[in-house]
């Protein structure tokens, strides 16, 4: 049995920078993962999201499927998604509810009087996200030894494709098949994903994806901690010096719920390899990109449309 996994904890509100960006960095090039504590959003507003999930997911399917996903935003019903685009087997089993960018009103909804406060909790919650995220990634420019502002400069932060996902993990399906998956093995694709779990275990990430037979390593919930991890768009931009993890949900014996924040750049942004992380030896790894069309691609894969 592998040790347990220890990611380095980053307090938001930590006044030495410097010294915070380089715990990043330690977290980004060895695991692509790290703790956030001190991020300000307050326990009360996870609570109550945690609550307005589990309230939404326990609606019949009839009242769900009125608010089915589209321009990827609301529901998806179990096996919807399969995340691992190379797996035969039908979808993963999670349900999920996506809230995207507040000012396009491409969101859908609950209706207010069938469940009162919903949107304006969710609302408060990724606005709140945003600002802890805006903030990680100045640090995140610091440990890439950029100007603190870059990530703003390049234009990723003017209207950042930044989505909730509520997930919902059901624990009494039967399932006989041992490749269903609460969410089967990917990586994120943008750049930064905020991830908060109520505690039933699951979470999993394989360090060395092309190395057989994979490994896969618990990665424990902590009480106050969002769990960051890197996406492929960061990847890029880093030229693989830090790393989109890949990571999996087994599917749980009893209920589990979670809540994922992802940022991806603005959409005419252009993701391309820093010169700081090339070299004549290590030349860059991706082509540039724009955020958008990198995302639709993903996201095209994942719904296999
Ligand atoms: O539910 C979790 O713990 C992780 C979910 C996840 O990886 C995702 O939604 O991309
Ligand atoms: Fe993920």
């Amino acid at each position: 049995m592998p040790d347990a996994l220890q990611f380095p904890i980053i307090d938001l509100s930590f006044p030495d920078r410097f010294s915070i960006a380089n715990l990043i960095r330690q977290g980004c090039v060895d695991h692509g993962f790290f703790y956030l504590v001190n991020h300000g959003v307050d326990e009360e507003l996870i609570s109550k999201v945690f609550e307005q999930s589990s309230n939404f997911f326990s609606l019949p399917i009839e009242e769900k499927m009125k608010l089915v996903r589209k321009n990827h935003r609301g529901y998806t019903a179990l096996y919807a998604e399969k995340l691992d685009t190379t797996l035969t087997t039908e979808g993963d089993s999670k349900e999920s509810f996506y809230i995207g960018p507040l000012a396009d009103d491409l969101n859908q909804w609950p209706l207010e009087e069938d469940l009162p406060s919903w949107r304006s909790t969710m609302e408060t919650y990724h606005q709140k996200l945003l600002s802890a995220v805006t903030k990680l990634l100045s640090l995140i420019a610091l440990s890439l030894k950029l100007e603190e502002d870059f990530f703003e400069k390049v234009g990723a932060l003017i209207e950042p494709l930044a989505f909730i996902r509520l997930l919902h993990y059901p624990g009494d399906l039967n399932s006989s098949s041992e490749e269903i998956f609460g969410a089967s093995a990917h990586s994120d694709y943008g750049m930064v994903t905020l991830l908060v779990t109520d505690g039933v275990p699951g979470l999993q990430i394989c360090r060395e994806k092309s190395k057989q037979p994979q490994v896969w390593e618990d990665v424990p919930s902590m009480s106050g901690a969002f769990i960051v991890n890197i996406g492929d768009m960061m990847e890029r931009w880093t030229n693989g010096l830090f790393r989109s993890t890949l990571h999996r949900v087994l599917q749980p014996r009893q209920d589990r719920y979670s809540v994922a924040f992802f940022t991806n750049p603005s959409k005419d942004c252009i993701v391309e390899c820093l010169e700081s992380c090339c070299t004549e030896s290590c030349p860059p790894r991706f082509p540039p990109i724009k955020a958008i069309d990198y995302l639709e691609e993903r996201l095209r894969l994942t719904y296999g449309l």
